[in-house]
This record gives structure tokens, sequence and C-alpha cells, in this order.
């Protein structure tokens, strides 16, 4: 079978929110789906009062196809060291009209403060490999392991949009969600992650520099964090862009018109429109660049700021990913 679900941006396109049922009758709760982690965890009534600000829950107590999962614990920290914990449960997961009978579903007892403001965000649904899900004593598999051999084909496409309806296709390639050929690329998945190689950049329209280098997909990131010499090449090329430390990036003048950035996936080239490069402002004059350096984490992201300018198809039958313009 296949099915798709919508994937809406909150503000700056921060993050991307999609409905998934949980439990008998069903219960739709707002997910962060995100392809760098790999456990589906909820708010739910076992969430503290105050660790919550209006978050939908999922009531385990009032699904009839809830199972707790005796002595499972969880327990996960994000990139951004943000983190939650709790206990396990089974129940039928539903999204876009794909069903997995008995998938893990991860009962927040505790998430920490940037969890507790994000009040449309209910909690995340890992789509990352299961070998770095959370759950002891047993590791437990995502919603699309589970779901992958049931698919027509064992794939998932994001299609995510700036500031738009964008969705997630579970089985199959909607070919109206993009232009010109996929490009796909081996994956390398040893971290669990949809690892793979870029083959260099180019800003504006200047020539391409061939590189090749370590970077994920990854759906749960905002920005696009690159090495840093990218990231200089790139915002030297911005009058009035600087590093501002106290900001934790380059920030540049508003009004000024971005270059756009493109990458290499093998021959493939793919393009971000230079205003994708505007994150967000910090004051009325001053914005917070959308281009960062990944050196701090000792590898590069492409987060969201790229992934909205892509058709992007995960494979999980060959392990590969695919690129292509939209
Ligand atoms: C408040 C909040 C904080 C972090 C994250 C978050 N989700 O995915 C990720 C990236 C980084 C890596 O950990 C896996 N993907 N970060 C989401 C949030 F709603």
């Amino acid at each position: 079978n296949f099915g798709t679900v919508e994937t809406i941006p909150e503000a700056f396109d921060r993050e991307y929110l999609s409905p998934v049922q949980i439990g008998t009758p069903p219960q739709t709760v707002n997910l962060n789906f995100d392809t760098g982690s790999a456990d589906l965890w909820v708010n739910t009534n076992e969430t503290p009062e105050n660790q919550q600000n209006g978050q939908v829950e999922y009531n385990p107590t009032l699904s009839s196809t809830a199972k707790k999962m005796e002595g499972a614990t969880w327990d996960i920290t994000y990139g951004d060291g943000s983190a939650s914990s709790g206990i396990v449960y089974t129940d039928v997961v539903s999204i876009g009209g794909v069903t997995v009978q008995s998938q893990a579903v991860e009962s927040a007892q505790q998430v920490s403060s940037s969890f507790q403001a994000d009040a449309a965000s209910s909690g995340l649904l890992g789509l990352a490999y299961g070998t770095i899900n959370t759950v002891q004593p047993v590791q437990q598999k995502t919603f699309f392991e589970n779901a992958m051999n049931d698919l027509a084909s064992p794939l998932f496409t994001v299609n995510l949009m700036k500031q738009a309806a964008g969705s997630y296709d579970f089985g199959y390639i909607n070919a109206s969600e993009y232009t010109g050929e996929i490009q796909y690329t081996p994956v390398d998945n040893s971290r669990g992650f949809w690892g793979f190689n870029p083959s260099g950049f180019q800003v504006g329209n200047s020539s391409f520099n061939a590189s090749s280098w370590y970077a994920i997909a990854d759906t749960g990131t905002s920005l696009l964090l690159l090495p840093s010499g990218m990231v200089d090449i790139y915002w030297s090329a911005v009058s009035g862009a600087k590093f501002d430390a106290l900001q934790g990036g380059y920030t540049f003048p508003c009004n000024t018109t971005l270059p756009s950035f493109t990458f290499g996936v093998e021959e493939y080239r793919g393009v971000i429109p230079g205003h994708f490069m505007n994150y967000a402002a910090i004051t009325k004059t001053t914005c917070f660049g959308g281009i960062q350096s990944s050196d701090a984490l000792g590898f590069s992201i492409f987060g969201d700021v790229a992934l909205k300018a892509q058709f992007v198809v995960f494979d999980g039958g060959d392990n590969t990913l695919g690129w292509a313009n939209k």
C-alpha cells in the first residue's frame, strides 16, 4: 500500500508538523518528522502538567489496542541539547493511510524546556535507522521500518516547502512533486543517519568548487550546516554579512539580495534560491543566516533550509538518497 500526509511549517520554517493517528479509536497528534533520529515519542497523560503548554496528548488508557511494553524505557538528547525520556507502549499508528499494527510509541515522562515551549508539537517521529533508537532493553524499529515491507516501494519521499504545505509520501514517487531527473546516491548509514557524500558547492553564478565530504539529510534540523570554509565563502559574497559571536553565527543586513547556493550530488546540481538563506530577522534590520558552520558538530547537516528547495527520496530498499529540484 502507500499513503501521503501533509507537512506544515512552523514560524521561520524552523520545523514541520504532520498529523499522525495513534490508537483505537484513533487519536490525532501533530508530530515533527525527523529523518535525523529514530524514536517516535509523544506527550501523553503521563507527561507532567508543568512540562506542557497546551500540547495535544495521546492517552493510551483511552485506546483499546494500547499495550504497555513492560520494563521498557527511552531517553534521547537532540543536537541542540534538547532532551526527553519516559516509558513505552505499542499501539496502532497510521500516517496518511499507511498503518502499522504494533508500533513502539514512546510516552514522555520528562521533556526539556524547548519542547515544553513548543505548543504546536506533540512530539517527534523518527525516520532515521532503528540502529539509533534509544529504547532499552530492546531497541525498537521506526514507523517506516515497520511499514516498509508492506509498501508498494520500500521508500518515503520528503517535499518540504518554504512557508507552505508540503508532504511526506510513503511507498511511491509522485512525479508532480519535482522537475528533471532524480539523482540517486549511496547512503552511508553506519551512524544510523541518512548519510551521503556531496560532491561540491557553488555560490551564486560563480564557479563550482569540487569537494567530497560527509553530510546527513535531516528534516529535524532547521538550518544548512556546512564546513566553515564553505560558509565563509558564501557569506563573503554578501555585503554587510559578519560572524556575530553573540548571535552564534553569520548575520547580514535584511535588505541584502542573497546569492543562491548550489550543492553537488555526483553530477547533479541542487539549487537553493538566495532568499532561502534568510532564516529570520533578529532586529528590524539585521537577519540571521540560514547557512551556518557545522564545525562544532563534526559533520554537515542538510536541514530544512536545503531540503525545502528539493524533492528527496529516502530509499530503504537499496539504501540510497534521491535528489531532484522542484
Ligand atoms: C525543541 C526541539 C529541539 C530539537 C529538535 C530536533 N529534532 O530533530 C533534531 C535534529 C538534530 C538531531 O538531533 C536529529 N535531528 N533536532 C526538535 C525540537 F522540537
